[in-house]
């Protein structure tokens, strides 16, 4: 554990880092809600950017992020458990019990989050269909528009990497800096998605699997045939710019 603790930072990093805490515990609750994993294979993060630069540790502190705790159930999941981590992935004295470990892909996050600026928000499970691509090292075609629009093409597939240093983070964000999809499913392990927020990142671990699922269905009965690139380019241009309630005030 890092020697920083929660109440030496500012009120405003500690009101952000609570907000965060409660807002990452409820969105654990969509995995299971979402048939995304089986008893807790599966986590959920959120980055947070402290304003001010707080004067605190040895080079200063920029940024947090909250992950659950490795092994928990889902239904025990609140905001008082979920750990605080340094984008080392160092869990900081952060009023949990001492003993609380953060979750076993923490490193992963971690390293996603040092890597890619843009990301708030990572997710990871082992959702069945997503898995049985990523177990055959396969990446999923981009066969539906819905994987057009969320993906912006192919989910590619990351290198085949151990859990327990920056392997898996390092085959993230290699995979990812060279597409523009939020999921990757690392070979032989499953998927890991990221987003803008920790929201993004679940939306995009449920349209994973809704989409690993849909092609392979689709593989078993027929030849599904590749959108063509250019019509790819602009239903992804069309749903991340125009879909939805956009902010017209
Ligand atoms: O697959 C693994 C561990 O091998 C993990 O992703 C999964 O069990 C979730 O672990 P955590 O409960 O987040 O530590």
């Amino acid at each position: 554990m890092n020697a920083l603790h929660l109440k030496d930072l500012s009120a405003s990093a500690q009101e952000a880092i609570a907000a965060a805490r409660e807002t990452v515990a409820g969105l654990h609750a969509e995995l299971p809600r979402n048939d995304l994993v089986a008893w807790t294979a599966g986590n959920v993060s959120a980055r947070v950017e402290l304003a001010d630069h707080e004067e605190v540790g040895p080079d200063g502190l920029s940024a947090v992020f909250v992950i659950k705790p490795s092994g928990v159930s889902y239904d025990e999941l609140n905001a008082s458990n979920m750990v605080v981590c340094t984008l080392d992935g160092v869990k900081i004295d952060d009023d949990t019990s001492i003993g609380l470990s953060p979750s076993s892909d923490t490193a992963a996050h971690a390293y996603v989050y040092r890597h890619m600026s843009h990301v708030g928000g990572v997710v990871h499970t082992h959702s069945s269909y997503a898995t049985s691509w990523a177990a055959r090292g396969e990446s999923i075609p981009c066969v539906l528009t819905m994987m057009a629009d969320e993906f912006g093409g192919d989910i590619p597939i990351g290198p085949f990497a151990l859990i327990g240093d920056d392997s898996i983070g390092r085959g993230i964000v290699q995979t990812l800096q060279a597409s523009r999809s939020k999921a990757v499913l690392m070979d032989r392990h499953g998927p890991f998605t990221i987003g803008a927020d920790a929201k993004e990142a679940v939306k995009a671990a449920v349209l994973c699997e809704e989409v690993a699922r849909t092609v392979h269905f689709a593989r078993a009965y027929g030849n599904p045939e590749r959108i063509a690139q250019h019509q790819i380019d602009a239903l992804y241009a069309r749903y991340q710019n125009v879909y939805g309630q956009k902010d017209n005030t």
